[in-house]
């Protein structure tokens, strides 16, 4: 038994109409025994002992009360015997009225039966310590409580089901492969006259091998540009319309409008979802020449928000001079330029304006570069932006068996995988000796094994790193 204690946490958020308390441990179902009184007496025997033989995912109705008898609520027990549970220990569920005082005296009573109160992580990291889940599947439920859009919830969903993994296990089958045919060689190197593996074989093999774990390092870029929302800088003279762009795009008065030049000082951020991708839209300050020491210091702060973007919106109310185009050619040479024309309902109707009010439509017909009509204060050629976003953000479709990997800590050993998986063809390239070889095989298995945590003993501190983050009670 990896634990010998019993942990109990609230599972649920504060203020709903149930609260759930989770205990978890080898006394799980005795503590909880302790507490609960049955309403149909003879259903079961009060005390302790009663739920040590109760059936697997049984639902008990009953009072849960304090070591003394005193009544806290009317509750609902759900009993999980080990193996067969969350954390793979003995579990119950208490299900309790929702009142914050009722939860905390429930958790109390627990306690003094004889459990401990729950650290971040940890029911988690038991289901992971007890091999009910690998790491990458544990980080998935920590990514799925906090998914907030479809993106992330396709990208944790698929993760939990270990679609990762099993794309992991099956590079380690081919990586263990090689590592044979090469040691294989080497148990008989003193048979010159034989050889085993056929290098070229090998080679091709490796080669696809670091091809896959190229491409999943590479889904980084997209995983965690959805994961953080995808960074849209919206730059511009003064009162082009910035803030009120800004506005339509997040259905809300976020920003201070107003016909005054110089209104933005600061950045303003905020996440909205677009078709179910996620983007954090960045007002900034009005691009002036200006002698007051504050908006120059917005200024300064606009550029360097479009450095920091993916995509950039430029607004302008008027055609920009050569000039112009050029500078901010050069600031966005490696980003999505998209040029916005602001207030279009000032103007009388041109071919291209008419274009932003059947605006679904005339994306198509825009090409890439072009620019964009917009009136913000009516709300016109919205949709032909939108598309223009989702088109920039160019994110494949993501469903529940893609495998986008988001976080920098799997990004980080895939990247030491390739490195020595580089070495390894290299060797292999210049008829090292096989026992080098073989050594940089080892370690690409261990880069590989550090993700699932499954092969290899990982750190005391890298669990804690990744379950420190979870909350208490998942
Ligand atoms: N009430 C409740 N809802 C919940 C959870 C929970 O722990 N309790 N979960 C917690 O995050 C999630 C569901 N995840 C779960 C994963 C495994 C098992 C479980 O009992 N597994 C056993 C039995 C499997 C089976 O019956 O086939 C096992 O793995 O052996 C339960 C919940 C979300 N909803
Ligand atoms: N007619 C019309 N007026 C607009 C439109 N968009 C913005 N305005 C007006 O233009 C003025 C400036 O708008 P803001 O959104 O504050 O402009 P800004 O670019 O954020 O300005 P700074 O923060 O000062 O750089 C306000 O009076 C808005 O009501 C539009 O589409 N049509
Ligand atoms: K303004
Ligand atoms: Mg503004």
């Amino acid at each position: 038994m990896i634990n010998s204690d019993t942990i109990v946490a609230l599972a649920t958020p504060a203020g709903g109409a149930i609260g759930v308390l989770r205990l978890s441990g080898p006394d799980a179902l005795t503590v909880t025994g302790r507490l609960f009184s049955p309403i149909k007496a003879g259903s079961a025997g009060d005390g302790a002992h009663q739920f040590v033989h109760a059936r697997p995912n049984s639902l008990h109705y009953g009072h849960l009360h304090t070591l003394d008898g005193e009544d806290i609520d009317d509750v609902m027990v759900c009993i999980y015997r080990a193996p067969h549970s969350y954390t793979g220990e003995d579990c119950t569920e208490i299900s309790c009225h929702g009142s914050a005082y009722v939860l905390h005296e429930a958790i109390k009573a627990c306690i003094d039966a004889g459990a401990r109160q729950a650290t971040p992580g940890e029911y988690t990291q038991r289901a992971y310590l007890n091999g009910k889940m690998d790491l990458s599947q544990a980080e998935a439920v920590a990514d799925l409580v906090s998914a907030t859009n479809r993106a992330t919830h396709k990208m944790a969903l698929s993760q939990l089901k270990g679609h990762f993994s099993s794309e992991l296990s099956l590079l380690r089958e081919q990586l263990l492969k090689i590592t044979s045919l090469l040691e294989l060689e080497l148990d008989f190197s003193d048979h010159e006259e034989l050889e085993f593996a056929n290098r070229d074989e090998l080679e091709t093999l490796a080669v696809r091998i670091d091809h896959r774990i190229t491409t999943l390092a590479r889904s980084f870029e997209t995983g965690n540009a959805l994961k953080q929302g995808i960074p849209v800088a919206i730059v511009g003279k003064t009162n082009v319309g910035k803030s009120t762009l800004l506005n339509r795009l997040l259905h809300e008065e976020r920003a201070i409008v107003s016909d005054i030049h110089g209104t933005t000082r600061d950045v303003i951020e905020d996440s909205m979802t677009i078709q179910g991708i996620p983007f954090r839209f960045i007002d900034t300050a009005g691009i002036r020449t200006t002698c007051d020491k504050i908006e120059q210091l917005g200024i300064a702060r606009t550029y360097q928000k479009l450095d920091e973007a993916t995509i950039v919106l430029w607004l302008t109310d008027a055609t920009p001079t050569p000039e112009e185009m050029a500078d901010m050619q050069r600031r966005t040479h490696d980003k999505h330029l998209i040029m916005v024309r602001t207030k279009i309902d000032l103007h009388s109707p041109t071919p291209e304006t008419t274009n932003a009010t059947t605006s679904v439509h005339s994306l198509s017909a825009n090409k890439p570069g072009a620019t964009i009509y917009i009136s913000a204060k009516l709300g016109l050629g919205l949709d032909t932006l939108e598309s223009a976003l989702l088109q920039a953000a160019d994110i494949p479709d993501i469903n529940e068996s893609s495998v986008i990997i988001t976080s920098a800590r799997h990004y980080e050993a895939l990247s030491r995988a390739h490195d020595n998986l580089s070495r390894v063809l290299q060797g292999m390239r210049s008829n090292f000796p096989t026992d080098l070889i073989a050594e940089d095989l080892r370690l690409v298995l261990d880069d590989l094994a550090d993700i699932t945590g499954r092969g290899r003993i990982t750190p005391q501190e890298t669990l804690h790193n990744i379950f420190s983050h979870f909350c208490i009670g998942k």
